[in-house]
């Protein structure tokens, strides 16, 4: 740290000109002297590593361009390397070697913090040097530094939010436009917000890495990707699609954080949920995300903005640059908050929800009551119950009805008892299917 004289200017390695790195290397490369005015040093952007020379890139110098990210990496004077290739490897051996020869790191890439946050944390405190992240959530919307510092005087007890971008984007098309999954994730795609393969998007796993990710954060302890219970839209039908505008509800990828009520364990969980109308996260529309967090002293906030694509996401990534520059030029690093508790993660049978619960049942005499006996035989409440009919008519005695039960608040193993009940049941005519409802 501190290299040099105070004149010299910070050296900078982009990693990655995609969607995110071709916006930071435009803000850095066209705004020289504004950056300059707020780091106290002049920033230069010595190299960008890219895996094709021959892209044509608009405003940039080709000498700056080089495939050889690890001799990039290496060089041994670089202040700053902004990691925006993406995926596990080679990214993560990539920030490996820029921590081990002494340049501070600003990621966006969930994926790898998910699983390597706590090493890389500890890597960055030993040699000194900085490692910031703030876009790997939520994209621009100021989430880790809150958590990380703002907060941190505070207890939190739970994170809640919508922070998948793709999927947002495609529930709301599905539901405010009545478009099809596959034209509105190819509308996502188009405008930058998929993961360079979407199935980490429809699938939770991008929401699942960031769950870990602001879980870890909130709790002070490390949580890792494949602790966090995850299911994705690819199964949501349009039935529930409907039931849940009957209910005033919409359909909304949540990712959740909690404290189970010891305070011994979290639960982290990313799931579709039913969304109640009145609850601030329905109205978080197109590839917005939002976050509420509630803590013992600041009660209820809620973060909001744009969580993907090339500019908003590059802006959070500049704050972090510029935050880690102006450690450098002062020959400090701040503290990265390494996680100082263990709290293991919970199975999601100990989560407590709402449920909505939908299957087809032959309509006769005492059908109801049978299943209504399902579910208070394990003590699960019923809240609301709704019945409707099929189009189907070709079994004039045995009319086939649709079931659409809203539980009240109860624990997942309980629910997930009524199901497999269900499941057997002589009854019950068609898949079982289930959903969270939230702010109902
Ligand atoms: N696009 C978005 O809205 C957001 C993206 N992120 C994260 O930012 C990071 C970058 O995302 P995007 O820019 O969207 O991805 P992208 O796929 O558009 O860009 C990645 C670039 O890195 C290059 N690359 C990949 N592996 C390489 C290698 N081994 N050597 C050289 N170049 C290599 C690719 O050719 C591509 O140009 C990812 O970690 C992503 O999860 C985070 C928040 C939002
Ligand atoms: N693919 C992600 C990009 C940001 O993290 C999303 O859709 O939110
Ligand atoms: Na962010």
């Amino acid at each position: 740290m501190g290299r040099g004289s105070v004149s010299k200017p910070l050296k900078v390695a982009l990693l990655g000109a995609g969607v995110v790195g071709s916006q930071v290397a435009r803000i850095i490369l066209n705004e020289p002297d504004t950056l300059e005015q707020r780091i106290g040093r002049r920033l230069e952007l010595v190299g960008i590593g890219v895996r094709n020379l021959d892209v044509p890139r608009e405003g940039i110098d080709p000498a700056l361009l080089t495939t050889d990210l690890d001799g990039l990496v290496s060089r041994g004077d670089l202040d700053v390397v902004v990691e925006l290739i993406g995926g596990i490897e080679p990214a993560h051996a990539l920030v490996q070697t820029a921590i081990e020869h002494g340049a501070s790191v600003v990621t966006a890439n969930k994926a790898l913090l998910a699983d390597e946050l706590g090493p890389l944390s500890r890597a960055a405190q030993e040699k000194g040097v900085d490692l910031y992240y703030e876009a790997a959530v939520a994209g621009a919307i100021p989430i880790i530094r809150p958590l990380r510092e703002s907060l941190v005087g505070d207890e939190i007890t739970e994170v809640m939010g919508i922070v998948n971008g793709t999927t947002n984007y495609i529930l709301d098309k599905m539901v405010t436009d009545h478009l099809s999954f596959d034209a509105a994730l190819a509308e996502a795609q188009a405008l930058g917000y998929a993961e360079a393969d979407p199935t980490a998007d429809v699938e939770g796993h991008d929401a699942a890495a960031k769950a870990a990710i602001l879980a870890g954060l909130a709790f002070h302890t490390e949580v890792t990707r494949d602790e966090v219970f995850c299911e994705g839209i690819t199964g949501i039908t349009e039935a529930e699609i409907a039931a849940a505008d009957q209910l005033g509800c919409t359909v909304k990828l949540l990712a959740t954080a909690k404290l189970t009520s010891d305070a011994g364990s979290v639960i982290v969980k990313v799931h579709p949920a039913m969304v109640s109308r009145k609850h601030p996260l329905a109205a978080v529309s197109g590839a917005r995300n939002a976050i509420f967090v509630n803590s013992r002293e600041a009660g209820e906030l809620m973060f909001v903005g744009a969580g993907a694509g090339g500019a908003p996401t590059a802006s959070a990534v500049m704050g972090d640059v510029v935050t880690v520059a102006r450690n450098r030029r002062r020959g400090t690093a701040g503290h990265v908050g390494a996680a100082y508790t263990h709290r293991p993660v919970a199975p999601i049978g100990e989560s407590t929800a709402q449920f909505y619960v939908s299957f087809e049942v032959v309509d006769r005499p005492g059908v109801l009551a049978r299943c209504a006996a399902v579910f208070g035989s394990h003590g699960v409440s019923l809240r609301v119950v709704q019945q409707s009919y099929l189009d189907d008519e070709s079994s004039a005695e045995e009319h086939p009805a649709r079931l659409g039960i809203m539980t009240h608040a109860t624990q997942e193993a309980r629910l997930s008892q009524v199901l497999s009940e269900l499941r057997e049941a002589d009854f019950v005519g068609s898949q079982v299917r289930m959903m969270r409802v939230e702010g109902f």
